[in-house]
């Protein structure tokens, strides 16, 4: 029983004691947390104690360290009685004549060390650093005046010497001298000097000999240095009185390693800066080549209103433009070869002269002139002249060859399907079609327009104008000024129709402050209206286009006599107008690959449109180039009928625009086949390859295709008669048809999303935007605001792809009565009359009857799109329309046409219709009906 009672007892006990145990636990816990927490506490404490003492103790050291360097001043000027005297008589003793400097020295040395504390060990080696130089300037004086003599004197003849006459190099450059004296006087300077140069590097933390090479590059740098090394101790100081001890997170990293990784992060900020520095002035081209001065800093702030010195620019246009003619691609060799230039363009356009047709046998003179130049061309960028004798000179590096096949072959599988679906057969019909033209078709020699058909611009006087901009200038600044914002007017680019100020801000003002103040300027300079650019893309000015009094226009035919446009390499290129500063912009289509033009009515949009076509027309042959135009309004573009440009005659039916543009898209489509075929990549691929093919004795060789431009003046009428194939066909165009060498340009007077659409927006990169009445108009065009602030009449905002910000532009202009006189000239000088190629015509028929007789004839797919469905087993819209990339409407349409046949049945909601005929049955069907 005891035994069992005790066995009870144990786990009561050993319970017990357990809790007991736990709970003394628990308490040796908390007073273990709390005795950790007060201990941290008390360490804090400590430190916070040790942290204000130090910072004390800084304090006292620091005012003290001044005190005694005042002083040793006051003693040097015997002002601090006898103390002073015998203090002023002992230093001299030890440095001499750089006692009147040392008090500074050791005052400036004690407050650094004790400013940076941090990295004392550093600090004292320069401290060491800069007493040993203060020694050595002593004894370099010693060694100059030598004084008492260095080579009989004693040591400390050294001293009382200094002492008592307060000249020579005192004990410490004594002792220097003494030693150095078996070297003779030059021998000494020559190591004092160099011992002082390591001083200097000490110091400074600058290497010497980098230091020369830096100053010879660049003066300012040095500067920079030093500031940095000045901004370092600095940031330390700060710090430290900031009560940071930046070592606390930093233990492993060394006092001279976090110097060294400071001064190269610094090192780093400044590089960076150069380097945009250095692309910020490549991007600007360098305006002051141009002519323009940047000298135009007002000398007094009072006078400033009344003494503006502005220049103004003018355009010298003798000077080769690389501005323009790289607006695109800075870094295309294409665009430099200005020695390159196509000598059959050239020649016509510098001399006013064309071929005399008297002594040419036509063909042979326009073959050999062309293979020449461009043989020159092509050997000048590439270095191999077998490789290029292409007479298009089609920029050859906008477009990735791999891109390209992915284009054609990859990314378009649907299309791909549906067009491979065509046999080989028909593709060999089509190479016969265009060797059959060849022969038949006798070369026809193209005469150049001469440039005397155009008109020469009006000057301007350019005297008066430079007055108006000055005085237009001080007006501006002085109504900024009024308005609490201080400027300077720091150059004035004048345009032909716009003149930009451009001002810079005082430091603190907000750009946006000048920008809300435009209502203000405009009221001031009783301007029509004024665009604010801010900033200038750049440059760090503000830019004010403010309209000139008397605006003027740029005449087409001052472009096109610029070498900029001359020298310009591809046959698309076009004189879109002069920039703000009178600088000729020639852009080329074949690099945008496709231009929108949006503008209100009466903005320009037609002549823009005139200026491109003339621009071809003055470089192009006919050959090498052809335009589609469609011109709803009937009244703008007829007059180019005619033209041996011309595939088709201009087409004013919307109805048959449509089949044209169909036209283009299958004609793409037939030329990636002849790519593929001819295992190349684009049209100049394909051209350059089609000229080297040697063929024997009786065979024709394959023709060289040209690059075709279809030109639209008023989208929103086709829209309005097709909107779903109209958008198809310029989609697929605008996605696909660059390497095919065809190129859209699209104007409209209607800039809205339903005419505009997302997707055309998308695939048409390249913008003009000419006058339009609101900011969501120019936002539909450009993607931001601006073109509701333009003049009209030939004022643009020119936004090729590629180019970060629109471009303002005074268009070139070309009237009426030139473009007829022009094409006169042309159709005078053909020997024979135009051909046009029957199968845009014949599909533009087709497609007319398409959309007008929709009801009694069958559509063009309709045979395809039976057999397809048959074959689906599935008669679906959305399925027509994926296939044959077709509109809704169009799908639709067939279908209906599928039903009314009876190959299928009719709508079942949601669910694709059923299929009620067989291949066979349908193909009867076809045959019956002459399908
Ligand atoms: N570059 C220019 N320089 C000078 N004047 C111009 C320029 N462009 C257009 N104009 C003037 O503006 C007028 C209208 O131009 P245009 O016919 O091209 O406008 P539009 O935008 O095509 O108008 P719409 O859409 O109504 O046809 C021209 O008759 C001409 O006087």
């Amino acid at each position: 029983m005891a035994e069992s009672r005790k066995k009870k007892d144990v786990p009561e006990r050993s319970g017990k004691s357990s809790k007991t145990t736990q709970k003394s636990a628990a308490k040796r816990k908390t007073t273990n947390s709390s005795a950790k927490k007060s201990t941290r506490q008390t360490k804090q404490e400590a430190a916070a104690k040790a942290a204000y003492g130090a910072k004390m103790q800084d304090e006292v050291m620091v005012l003290l360290s001044f005190a005694v360097a005042l002083i040793l001043i006051l003693s040097n000027f015997n002002l601090v009685g006898s103390v002073g005297k015998g203090i002023k008589w002992f230093m001299f003793g030890l440095f001499g004549v750089v006692e009147y400097i040392f008090p500074v020295i050791m005052a400036f040395t004690l407050v650094f060390m004790i400013s940076n504390k941090n990295i004392i060990a550093v600090a004292r080696i320069k401290t060491a650093a800069v007493y040993i130089f203060t020694i050595i300037l002593s004894a370099v004086w010693l060694r100059i005046v030598n004084e008492p003599k260095i080579a009989d004197a004693g040591i400390m003849e050294f001293f009382t010497y200094s002492a008592d006459y307060k000249s020579g190099g005192g004990l410490f450059g004594g002792i220097l001298c003494r030693i150095l004296s078996p070297m003779g006087f030059w021998g000494t300077m020559v190591v004092l000097i160099i011992l002082a140069i390591i001083c200097i590097i000490v110091i400074t933390e600058k290497s010497f000999i980098n230091g020369i090479l830096k100053v010879k590059k660049n003066g300012s740098r040095m500067m920079m240095a030093a500031k940095q090394d000045y901004d370092i101790y600095r940031e330390h100081s700060n710090e430290r009185l900031a009560g940071r001890d930046m070592y606390d997170d930093e233990d492993e990293e060394t006092q001279e390693e976090y110097l060294a990784r400071r001064r190269r992060e610094k090192e780093a900020k400044l590089q960076e800066k150069y380097e945009r520095q250095e692309e910020r002035a490549r991007k600007r081209m360098n305006k002051k080549a141009h002519g323009v001065t940047l000298d135009t800093q007002l000398p007094k702030k009072e006078e400033a209103v009344k003494s503006v010195d502005v220049h103004e620019i003018v355009p010298d246009i003798s000077v080769h433009d690389e501005y323009s003619a790289d607006i695109y691609d800075p870094g295309d060799s294409f665009e430099y070869m200005q020695e390159n230039v196509d000598d059959n363009i050239e020649e016509h356009i510098e001399n006013d002269s064309y071929i005399d047709l008297s002594d040419s046998s036509g063909v042979d003179l326009y073959e050999d002139s062309n293979e020449n130049s461009n043989e020159d061309l092509y050997e000048n960028s590439y270095g191999n002249p077998n490789e290029g004798t292409d007479t298009n000179s089609y920029d050859n590096t906008y477009e990735s060859p791999a891109e390209d096949t992915d284009i054609s072959v990859t990314s378009d599988n649907r299309t791909n399907t549906a067009d491979m679906a065509e046999s080989d057969s028909q593709l060999e019909e089509t190479e016969e079609i265009r060797m059959e033209n060849s022969v038949d078709k006798k070369k026809q020699e193209y005469v150049f327009p001469p440039v005397s058909l155009l008109n020469r611009g009006k000057g301007t006087d350019k005297a008066g104008q430079s007055r108006e901009n000055k005085e237009t200038a001080m007006r501006l600044q002085q109504t900024l000024q009024n308005f609490g914002v201080k400027v300077t007017i720091t150059d004035i680019s004048c345009g032909p129709a716009v003149t930009r100020y451009e001002l810079q801000p005082e430091q603190g003002v907000k750009v946006s402050k000048i920008v809300s103040l435009s209502d203000d300027i405009k009221l001031n300079l009783a301007a029509a209206d004024i665009r604010i650019e801010a900033p200038i893309p750049g440059k760090a000015a503000i830019g004010i286009e403010v309209p000139n009094k008397e605006a003027g226009s740029v005449s087409l035919r001052e472009l096109i006599e610029t070498d900029a446009f001359k020298n310009n390499t591809s046959q698309i290129a076009f004189a879109a107008g002069k920039d703000i500063a009178g600088k000729p912009i020639i852009a080329d289509i074949a690099k945008m690959p496709h231009l929108l033009i949006a503008g209100a009515t009466g903005s320009g949009k037609s002549v823009c449109i005139n200026t491109i076509i003339m621009s071809i027309l003055y470089r192009a042959n006919p050959e090498d180039v052809k335009l589609i135009m469609i011109d709803p309004k009937v009244v703008e573009l007829s007059v180019y009928n005619g033209i041996p440009h011309l595939l088709t005659p201009v087409v004013t039916d919307p109805k048959k625009a449509s089949g044209a543009l169909n036209w283009a898209v299958d004609e793409m489509t037939k030329r990636y086949k002849l790519f593929a075929k001819m295992a190349v990549r684009d049209l100049k691929g394909y051209n350059a390859k089609v000229s080297k093919i040697q063929v024997g004795e009786g065979e024709t060789p394959p023709e060289k295709m040209p690059q075709i431009v279809i030109i639209i003046d008023e989208l929103a009428d086709l829209m309005m008669v097709a909107p779903g194939e109209v958008e198809d066909s310029i989609c697929r165009l605008a996605q696909l048809a660059r390497a095919a060498g065809i190129h859209l340009i699209i104007a409209t007077q209607r800039p809205s999303v339903n005419v505009i659409t997302g997707l055309i927006k998308a695939n048409v990169p390249s913008r003009i935007a000419f006058s339009v009445s609101s900011g969501v108009d120019s936002r539909i065009i450009i993607d931001m605001n601006g073109a509701e602030k333009l003049l009209g009449k030939g004022d643009m905002l020119f936004f090729p792809s590629g180019y970060p910000k629109p471009v303002r532009v005074q268009g070139a202009f070309v009237s009426d009565d030139e473009v007829g006189k022009v094409v006169d000239f042309l159709k005078e000088h053909m020997q024979q009359e135009v051909t046009y190629n029957e199968e845009v015509t014949n599909t533009m028929t087709a497609a007319a009857g398409n959309v007008s007789g929709q009801d009694n004839e069958k559509d063009s797919y309709f045979a395809d799109a039976g057999r397809f469905v048959i074959e689906k087993e599935k008669g679906s819209i959305g399925m027509l329309q994926r296939y044959y990339k077709i509109g809704f409407n169009r799908a639709g349409r067939i279908m209906d046409q599928l039903a009314d046949a009876g190959v299928v049945g009719p709508e079942l909601g949601t669910k694709p219709r059923k299929i009620l005929m067989t291949a066979e049955e349908f193909e009867e069907y076809l045959k019956k009906n002459n399908l």
